[in-house]
């Protein structure tokens, strides 16, 4: 197989692995990417290997490609991967691609190309910087999430989100191309990504929270909680919703009509909460609509990013005294999960997603996150299953993409 001419007819998994072996072995730093609902697949490279940190200000940005940790910066700045190179394509056309001038890459057979990726991914994944922490162990998280409810209880805490880490290893015969491809048909309502930075984060996923996005004067953001399983022939339906889990959402949404407070931002609309689906699971979600234009909040992309992360959704209210919660008792430090991620000024929009349902590959494994909202009503067991069910959306991709 080989890609050489425009107007060649590239499949998806031409490109995938294109995209992929051009990334990995440039030696800078690269994301790809689908929006939700979309039909486009989106690549950015950035072809310097000593990787950028960028002031939040994101009016001011080029285009590029955002990645912050769940932990707040000292220097409040953030990963960039700045556009040097830019593609899209439509994954519903076949045919007709256009690919630019440096995709013209001869690529080996398949199988040939495939084993090379997996390769450079286990040569190039470990991160010196930011390694993701391990704990996996069930115990510890039934004692974190009884801890949790006893200081909800206590009145120290309304709500807090503790996470756990599953350790997998990586097939011999490890399909980027091909879990990736899985995720898209998967997951059409989340935000598939990959992104590689030298040295910082190898990472997969399929989030389906949005954090802020503006597409011209228009600021978006979203509340998301509560999980079930998408269950029978209609589970938008014929889903039921706890009290529990009603509240746990509504005090994600009552954490952003504090923020716009907060800004003394009065003019907003809300929609929701409604049931959505993502994958197998579903969740409640609130949508949140602001005309930037008309409030005079130009850069409420930007205030609103700082006011936002980390919401109740990953981490808990109060803010505070939940981050310093999971510090002290979480044991395990969560890296790039729970941070945001996403494009960043390019075709006049702007769309950062909440960093879930994602892994950490390093080297021959691979580190997969999640967590569940704890409110006082909240069942320890009950809350990790709920993590089980969050771990395998990438993980059983990542281990067998052909199931
Ligand atoms: C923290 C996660 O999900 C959040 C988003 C939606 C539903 C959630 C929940 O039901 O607990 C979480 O707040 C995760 O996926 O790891």
């Amino acid at each position: 197989m080989s890609i050489t001419a425009t107007g060649n007819r590239i499949s998806k998994t031409e490109v995938l692995n294109t995209l992929f072996l051009n990334g990995l072995a440039s030696g800078g730093a690269f994301a790809v990417w689908r929006k939700p609902k979309s039909n486009k697949l989106e690549f950015i490279q950035d072809e310097q290997s000593a990787p950028i940190r960028v002031n939040l200000e994101l009016e001011t940005l080029p285009a590029g490609f955002l990645v912050h940790p769940f932990a707040d910066q000292e220097d409040k700045k953030a990963y960039f991967i700045e556009a040097s190179r830019y593609f899209h394509f439509h994954l519903d056309a076949e045919s007709d691609i256009e690919p630019p001038e440096w995709f013209s890459t001869e690529l080996g057979e398949e199988e040939e190309v495939k084993a090379q990726i997996a390769e450079l991914i286990r040569a190039r994944s470990f991160s010196q910087e930011k390694p993701a922490g391990v704990c996996d162990q069930k115990a510890h998280f039934l004692d974190l999430v009884q801890k949790g409810i006893e200081a909800i209880d206590s009145g120290l805490l309304e709500k807090i989100v503790p996470a756990r880490t599953r350790l997998i290893d990586l097939p011999e015969n490890f399909d980027l191309s091909q879990t990736f491809t899985r995720l898209l048909e998967t997951y059409s309502n989340s935000f598939v990504n990959f992104f590689h930075i030298p040295g910082v984060g190898t990472w997969i996923g399929a989030s389906p929270e949005v954090l802020i996005e503006t597409k011209g004067d228009q600021f978006y953001t979203m509340s998301l909680a509560g999980t079930q399983a998408a269950r029978g022939e209609n589970p938008l339906k014929s889903a039921a919703w706890t009290q529990k889990e009603i509240e746990e959402q509504a005090m994600v949404s009552r954490y952003i009509v504090d923020c716009f407070k907060k800004i003394r931002l009065r003019e907003y609309e809300e929609h929701g909460p409604k049931t959505v689906l993502a994958g197998n699971l579903l969740h409640l979600r609130s949508d949140f609509r602001v005309d930037m234009k008309s409030t005079n909040f130009l850069n409420l992309g930007t205030v609103m990013l700082e006011l936002l992360h980390p919401t109740s959704a990953v981490c808990g209210m109060p803010r505070k005294e939940a981050h310093d919660f999971l510090q002290s008792h979480e044991g395990f430090d969560r890296s790039f999960f729970a941070g945001f991620l996403g494009p960043v000024n390019i075709q006049e929009e702007t769309s950062i997603y909440v960093n879930l349902r994602t892994a950490n590959l390093q080297g021959v494994n691979a580190i997969l996150f999640a967590g569940a909202g704890v409110t006082e009503d909240s069942d320890p067991e009950l809350e990790w299953e709920e993590t089980e069910l969050k771990c395998n959306i990438i993980g059983k991709f990542l281990q067998n993409p052909f199931d």
